[in-house]
């Protein structure tokens, strides 16, 4: 049996992990389970040049993370610990935490403000504390990255006593923002002004000045910002208003609109939140839909450029950044007067450079690693509190 470090990306529909060297480095095994916690859900992993795939038999999340354990334990893989990505740190988690009853009880008092992805999130760690109560958990946090920004960047419009009551943009994605201000060196960014765009279900942009974040899209929660799969991004808050008083939505049905019918899905009149869908569909909805989402992914460039007074470069991730010309070269249009020249053969090709020699800005791909970042942070914690 060798000892891994184990990365765990909850989703609401997928658990994605990662098995990690103990000093987390270096890549043992990669899997997810797909349609996590229902019926007829699947368990991939990948060690090596070997792929197993199985139909899981019971549909609850205990029996899918038993079920990792076993097939873990199968490749001679044991866990030393666990490093869960946890969306929501509120103001006092700015680095990551061996769970203990007092921080579960203090992650569980920030639900309200992640009332999507924070639930899921405890109940894994809940699930793992149940299969091995000797496991060493750790979260590590989304929000953390941000937690330097300048106090103007966080402050809303409000009331001085609702900031100081935690009422305050945080930022989130910040594992995908520290993986990539790692590879700013290599580009020959290191000390410049550069707007990372995380494109994935979930999306938001972060503003790097020698690899800090400076500011975010995302705010209170993950709702604020860009528009995404089916979130809506920036909404004027007397539409919820209207809809509470006019519509007769109660709050889960408000949250139901925010988090599950918006974005993608809802612009393009319910067709789909998956961007490969709406690529393909010939739909004037879907096209808009297409449309929206480039806008403003790349009116929130030029907002968080400001941010920095000045701009070098930009970078694109997270599943639609990395995987996505089409949306890429939209936004690299729409940016064209900023000085991106997209030279489209490095584009359709996925090259790292997305712009020609001659851009005076350069834009670029990169890919994120969540899950990589998360075992950095775990065994950087574990070294010298258990034997790596
Ligand atoms: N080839 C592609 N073209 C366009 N979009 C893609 C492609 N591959 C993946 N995506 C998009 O990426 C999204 C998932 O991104 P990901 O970063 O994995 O998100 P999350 O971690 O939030 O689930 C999918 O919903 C899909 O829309
Ligand atoms: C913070 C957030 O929106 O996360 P995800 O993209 O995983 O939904
Ligand atoms: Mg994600």
């Amino acid at each position: 049996m060798s000892k891994a470090l184990i990365a765990v990306n909850a989703g609401s529909a997928t658990l994605k992990f990662r098995a990690y060297t103990p000093d987390g480095r270096n890549l043992l095994a990669r899997g997810m389970v797909d349609r996590f916690g229902m019926d007829d859900s699947t368990l991939q992993l990948d060690v090596g040049s070997r792929h197993v795939r199985l139909q899981l038999a019971g549909n609850s999340r205990d029996e899918a993370i038993g079920a990792v354990l076993n097939l873990l334990a199968d490749q001679s893989l044991q866990p030393l610990a666990v490093a869960h990505r946890v969306v929501h740190g509120g103001e006092h988690y700015h680095a990551p935490v061996v769970l203990t009853a007092e921080v579960l009880d203090d992650l569980a008092a920030l639900i309200p403000l992640a009332p999507l992805h924070q639930p899921v999130s405890l109940a894994v760690m809940s699930a793992f504390a149940r299969l091995d109560p000797q496991l060493t958990q750790i979260a590590c946090f989304d929000t953390a990255f941000h937690a330097n920004q300048p106090t103007i960047a966080t402050r809303f419009g409000i009331a001085r006593h609702w900031h100081d009551a935690g009422i305050r943009r945080y930022g989130f994605h910040g594992l995908s923002y520290a993986a990539i201000a790692r590879h700013l060196p290599e580009l020959g960014l290191a000390d410049a002004r550069v707007v990372v765009l995380h494109l994935g279900s979930g999306a938001s942009a972060c503003a790097l000045q020698a690899g800090q974040s400076v500011a975010s899209s995302m705010g209170f929660s993950a709702v604020d910002g860009l528009m995404m799969g089916s979130r809506p991004g920036n909404l004027d808050p007397e539409v919820v208003l209207y809809w509470m008083e006019h519509e007769g939505m109660d709050v889960a049905a408000v949250r139901q609109e925010l988090y599950k019918k918006s974005g993608l899905l809802g612009v393009s009149g319910g067709l789909s939140a998956d961007m490969r869908v709406l690529l393909t569909s010939r739909d004037e909805a879907a096209r808009e839909a297409v449309e929206l989402f480039c806008y403003r992914a790349a009116r929130e460039v030029a907002s968080l450029a400001t941010a920095m007074r000045g701009l070098d470069a930009i970078i694109f991730t997270a599943g639609i950044g990395e995987h996505s010309p089409e949306v890429r070269s939209r936004i690299l249009k729409q940016l064209a007067w900023l000085g991106f020249d997209a030279d489209l053969a490095a584009n359709l090709s996925h090259a790292t450079r997305l712009t020609t020699a001659n851009s005076a800005r350069h834009a670029y791909v990169i890919a994120t690693d969540e899950e990589g970042e998360m075992a950095r942070e775990a065994s950087a914690l574990l070294a010298g509190q258990v034997e790596l």
